[in-house]
């Protein structure tokens, strides 16, 4: 498929441009990542992006399934990320309370909200469709999700995750750490992802919060050292 010649040639000048910037800091290579894979997402076709989408998707329906979880942490697609819209359907469908977050730009923290209807969302910070506070129902203050589904812009198969820069996920998952106990255990973060958005190691800082899995059109990669409660199957 040309598409795929055209992303694999992006992906080479990527892996390149990554490694003649070995002697720069994490931060420095982690912003070089983000434009190449801008780039990159951003230049997947439409028809791909949404058939992608939905095996994606599919994938993270079984998996869910199989969990027993009873709600679910999803994201509402920006930009050109993976679209989880058939997710929250499927999700609605199979009785699981879908769970989206709204970002405070100043904090750059989430609350969480139900989401029980589309028309629940609104435009919010940076464009994306988000709870609207007005409408759908805040999460009281000590929540935990079953499951958190993760947005990047890119990945790799050891459970590193790279976002816009905000840090909002690097805050949230700290936040969850400290609301955990004896039978409240952290539960499995799993980021969503087209294989092209897989690099073969994203640089760590201190703060990161790694992912425990990462689903992409192709197959489930399970980060060998996670520790989230119900595990792979
Ligand atoms: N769909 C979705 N929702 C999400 C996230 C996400 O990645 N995807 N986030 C995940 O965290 C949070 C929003 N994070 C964001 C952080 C920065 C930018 C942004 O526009 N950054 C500028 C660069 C700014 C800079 O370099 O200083 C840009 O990308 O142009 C957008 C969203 C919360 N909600
Ligand atoms: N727990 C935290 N407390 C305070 N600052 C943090 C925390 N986590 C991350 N940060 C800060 O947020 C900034 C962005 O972090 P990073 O580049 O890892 O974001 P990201 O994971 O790519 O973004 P996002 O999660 O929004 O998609 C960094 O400057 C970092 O110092």
């Amino acid at each position: 498929m040309a598409i795929n010649g055209k992303l694999e040639a992006i992906k080479q000048d990527e892996s390149v441009a990554i490694i003649t910037m070995e002697e720069s800091g994490a931060s420095v290579q982690k912003q070089a990542i983000r434009q190449h894979m801008n780039r990159l997402r951003n230049g997947i076709t439409e028809e791909h992006r949404s058939e992608w989408s939905r095996l994606i998707c599919n994938r993270a329906a079984e998996w869910l399934q199989a969990s027993g979880g009873k709600n679910v942490m999803l994201y509402v697609a920006f930009r050109s990320e993976v679209d989880t819209r058939p997710l929250v359907e499927w999700a609605w469908q199979a009785g699981l309370t879908v769970i989206v977050p709204l970002s405070d730009p100043l904090s750059r923290t989430m609350t969480l909200y139900e989401l029980r209807d589309w028309s629940e969302l609104r435009p919010g910070a940076y464009g994306i469709l988000e709870p609207d506070p007005g409408k759908a129902a805040v999460c009281s203050e000590d929540f935990v999700p079953d499951a958190v589904f993760v947005p990047g812009l890119s990945f790799d198969t050891a459970g590193g995750r790279l976002g816009y820069g905000g840090g909002y996920y690097d805050r949230f998952r700290e936040r969850l750490l400290s609301k955990l106990g004896p039978g409240r255990p952290m539960p499995c973060w799993i980021g969503l992802a087209f294989e092209a958005q897989l690099a073969d190691r994203i640089p760590r800082e201190p703060h990161d919060a790694n992912v425990d899995a990462v689903m992409t059109e192709r197959t489930l990669y399970a980060n060998s050292q996670y520790t989230c409660k119900g595990g792979f199957l």
